[in-house]
């Protein structure tokens, strides 16, 4: 397995860790199943501190468990982790002092106060003073464009908004290290993009390492520089974007709508792989190492007119399941 080489101190490090769940399924009328459910199988790797890595994998890969571990929410079955250093589950409180941890499907802020108000309520129960916590609150709110929504009770946000202020919540302490659990789950493009470039410029000015799960590949591309692939509770990729997508031959496959239907159009850099509406939408797979989406695009405009186009990216469960048979 391809692994990146460590120089400093870990921030995060597993070793050996397991965890497991017995699930009891019905089997008759009366009779109950046990089974053992091998959530975390045996994952060892190190994070060091400044890096940000993407933790991907299938639905039931196990990657939820292994943050609940990084987090002292869930004690492993056996093996260690080790978060900043600690022992997340006797050292949670600790530990809840340098990290900062987003679910997008739960929620840190209270429901029914103005969200401005959570951030108050967060930076008293870190300890940190009004005076000291005033500057962070007001860098957050700028950074992650709040100021038109403070004083809207959360229960009233779009799911962008809230998933910003659970970020900017997840930050008032200023953590040495973000977990985001699907950060930009459901959000629309804009509010994805806006998310990305704070976290990029968070990163860059605080040296904040991040971690997070996702399904959708752009995030990775935009935020991480390594990947750690996870299928079946087991670490099966540790390295970079670019040799996961050498590894699995990462097509990617641009969608153009053209302004008149045609007969499929051959280019030199891509392949053909579909069209539909009597050939008025065209798809071509090439690969990225090989040549651009800006290049496919040019050779299918010399010879017809382009109205519309989308690039699709791959989708993480074929990365995990090309891996997976390989
Ligand atoms: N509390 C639990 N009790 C029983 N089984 C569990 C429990 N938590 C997780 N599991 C099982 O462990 C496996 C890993 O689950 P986990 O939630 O870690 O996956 P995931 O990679 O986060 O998936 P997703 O992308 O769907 O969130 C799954 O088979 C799941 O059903």
């Amino acid at each position: 397995m391809e692994t990146i080489e460590h120089k400093s101190d870990p921030i995060i490090q597993l070793d050996e860790l397991r965890r497991s769940f017995v699930v009891r399924a019905k089997a008759g009328r009366i009779r109950r199943d046990k089974r053992v459910v091998h959530a975390v199988d045996g994952i060892t790797a190190s994070i060091n501190a400044g890096e940000a890595c993407g933790y991907i994998g299938a639905n039931g890969a196990g990657k939820s468990t292994t943050i609940k571990m990084l987090t002292g929410i869930l004690v492993p079955s056996s093996g260690r982790v080790r978060t900043c250093g600690f022992d997340p589950v006797p050292q949670r409180r600790t530990l809840a002092c340098e990290i900062g941890v987003v679910f997008g499907q739960r929620s840190q802020l209270w429901w029914d106060l103005p969200l401005g108000e959570s951030f108050t309520i967060l930076a008293a129960v870190h300890r940190i003073s009004a005076e000291a916590a005033k500057p962070r609150i007001d860098e957050l709110i700028d950074g992650l464009e709040l100021s038109g929504f403070l004083n809207t009770p959360v229960r009233q946000l779009s799911l962008g908004e809230r998933m910003r202020g659970e970020v900017a919540a997840a930050l008032v302490h200023r953590p040495r290290l973000l977990i985001l659990d699907e950060p930009t789950i459901g959000l629309d493009m804009i509010s994805k993009e806006r998310l990305r470039q704070f976290l990029i410029a968070e990163r860059a000015e605080r040296g904040t390492t991040l971690l997070l799960t996702t399904h959708d590949m752009s995030d990775i591309e935009r935020l991480c520089e390594r990947v750690l692939v996870v299928d079946h509770g087991r670490l099966a990729y540790d390295g970079t974007l670019d040799g996961l997508a050498r590894r699995v031959a990462m097509q990617r496959v641009l969608i153009v709508d053209l302004a008149e239907p045609r007969s499929p159009i051959a280019v030199p850099s891509a392949t053909n792989v579909g069209s539909e509406l009597n050939g008025a939408r065209q798809q071509f797979s090439f690969a990225p190492d090989e040549t651009t989406a800006a290049k496919v695009l040019a050779e299918v405009t010399a010879v017809a007119e382009v109205r519309d186009l989308t690039l699709s990216e791959p989708a993480i469960e074929d990365i995990v399941r090309t891996l997976y048979h390989r």
